[in-house]
C-alpha cells in the first residue's frame, strides 16, 4: 500500500464568485488536467501554512484571508493522496504563475476547461453549492407568510431552500412544496424536501434532505442530484460522508428555539467536529447572517437557518 500524502489546495476566489484553476505541465502526472493550485505539506508544516508557501512560490503571491474547508482522500496510480481545501479570498500581489501551463478563473456551474483532476469532481460539485439554506417553517407561520418571506428572502440572494413541515397533511404539503419551487425556479434556486423521498420524485425536486433517524438506517443514497442529512455528533458526520451525501448540516451551534433541549455546541466544538470530513457542512441553530465569517472560520461551508432567514430586518 503507498504512504497517504498529505496535500493543500485554495480555491482561489474573486468577489464574483470565480476561482482558479490551473492546468498541469507536460511532464507531471496527469498533465494537461486541471487543478486548484496548491502542493504537497512538508515536514513540520500544517496544512494551511503550506497552502501559504505554495502559493507564493507557484503565483508569487501572499495570502491574507484563508478559510479551512473540505479534506477529501483519492486513491492514484502513483499516489494515495489526502486533499485539504481551503478557500482564499485575500491575497497581496499580482499572480505570476510559475508551474502550470496554463491559469483560468471558472465558475463551478460552468465551467469552461477540462478535463479535471479525477480527485476534484466533488469538489467542484460542492462549489455549485450555496453558502446559505433557508429552512422553511410554513407550520408556524402560516402557508401565505412563509411564500412572501421566501419571495423576499430569494429577491435578497437566497439560492437553496429546505422545505421541513414535519405533520403537514400530505395534500397541503404537496402544494406547498409546488409553490416554493415555481418560486425557486425564477431565481435558479434549488430546493429539497426533508424526508419524503416519494415526494421528493413526484414534484420533480433537486434532491431530499435526510432527519438523523433516517440517515441511521439508510443504506443507498437515494436518488436525487442533491442529497444531505441532518447530523449531531461526529458518527453521523462520518455515516453521510460514507454514503456519499453532498453535504450536512451541524448544530445546534447556539440555542434555538426549535430545539431548546439540546446543548449548544459553539464554534470549537463545531471545528472539531468537521475537521478533514470530504463533504461540505452548514452550520446551523440560532445563526444569523452576521455569523457567516464565524462560521466559515471553523470550516463550515455556510449557514442554514430557520429564523435567520425569514425575519430579516
Ligand atoms: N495541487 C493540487 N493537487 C491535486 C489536486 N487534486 C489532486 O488530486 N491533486 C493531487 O495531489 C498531488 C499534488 O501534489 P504536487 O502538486 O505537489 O505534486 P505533483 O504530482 O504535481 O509533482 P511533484 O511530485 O513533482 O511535487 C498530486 O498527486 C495531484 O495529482 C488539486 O486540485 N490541486
Amino acid at each position: 500500500m503507498k504512504k497517504r500524502v498529505e496535500v493543500a489546495a485554495g480555491v482561489i476566489t474573486r468577489p464574483d464568485g470565480s476561482f482558479l484553476l490551473g492546468q498541469r505541465a507536460p511532464g507531471t502526472f496527469y498533465p494537461g488536467y486541471w487543478e486548484f493550485p496548491g502542493g504537497k505539506v512538508e515536514a513540520g508544516e500544517t496544512a494551511e501554512q503550506a497552502l501559504i508557501r505554495e502559493l507564493d512560490e507557484e503565483l508569487g503571491i501572499r495570502v491574507t484571508s484563508i478559510r479551512p474547508w473540505v479534506t477529501r482522500e483519492h486513491r492514484y496510480e502513483h499516489a494515495h493522496v489526502r486533499l485539504h481545501f481551503f478557500e482564499v479570498t485575500g491575497w497581496d500581489g499580482e499572480i505570476n504563475d510559475h508551474v502550470h501551463s496554463a491559469l483560468s478563473w471558472e465558475h463551478a456551474d460552468r465551467p469552461g476547461v477540462g478535463p479535471m483532476l479525477p480527485a476534484n469532481g466533488p469538489i467542484l460539485k460542492a462549489l455549485r453549492l450555496p453558502r446559505w439554506m433557508g429552512i422553511t417553517h410554513a407550520a408556524d407561520i402560516g402557508t401565505e407568510a412563509q411564500l412572501a418571506r421566501l419571495d423576499a428572502a430569494l429577491e435578497r440572494g437566497l439560492r437553496l431552500v429546505q422545505v421541513r413541515e414535519p405533520g403537514m397533511p400530505r395534500g397541503e404539503l404537496a402544494s406547498f412544496t409546488g409553490a416554493v419551487i415555481r418560486r425557486a425556479r425564477e431565481y435558479g434556486a434549488l430546493v429539497v424536501i426533508n424526508q419524503d423521498c416519494g415526494l421528493a420524485h413526484e414534484l420533480g425536486v433537486d434532491g431530499v434532505h435526510l432527519p438523523a433517524a433516517e440517515l441511521a438506517w439508510v443504506t443507498v443514497r437515494p436518488d436525487f442530484e442533491w442529497v444531505g442529512a441532518s447530523c449531531h455528533c461526529r458518527a453521523e458526520l462520518e455515516r453521510a460522508a460514507e454514503l456519499g451525501l453532498d453535504y450536512a448540516l451541524l448544530g445546534a451551534v447556539r440555542p434555538t428555539l426549535t430545539h431548546p433541549e439540546r446543548e449548544a455546541l459553539g464554534w470549537d466544538a463545531f471545528a472539531e467536529l468537521v475537521r478533514d470530513l470530504p463533504i461540505p457542512v452548514f452550520a446551523l441553530g440560532g445563526l444569523v447572517e452576521g455569523d457567516m465569517d464565524a462560521a466559515r472560520r471553523a470550516a463550515a461551508h455556510g449557514i442554514a437557518a430557520i429564523r435567520g432567514t425569514w425575519f430579516q430586518s
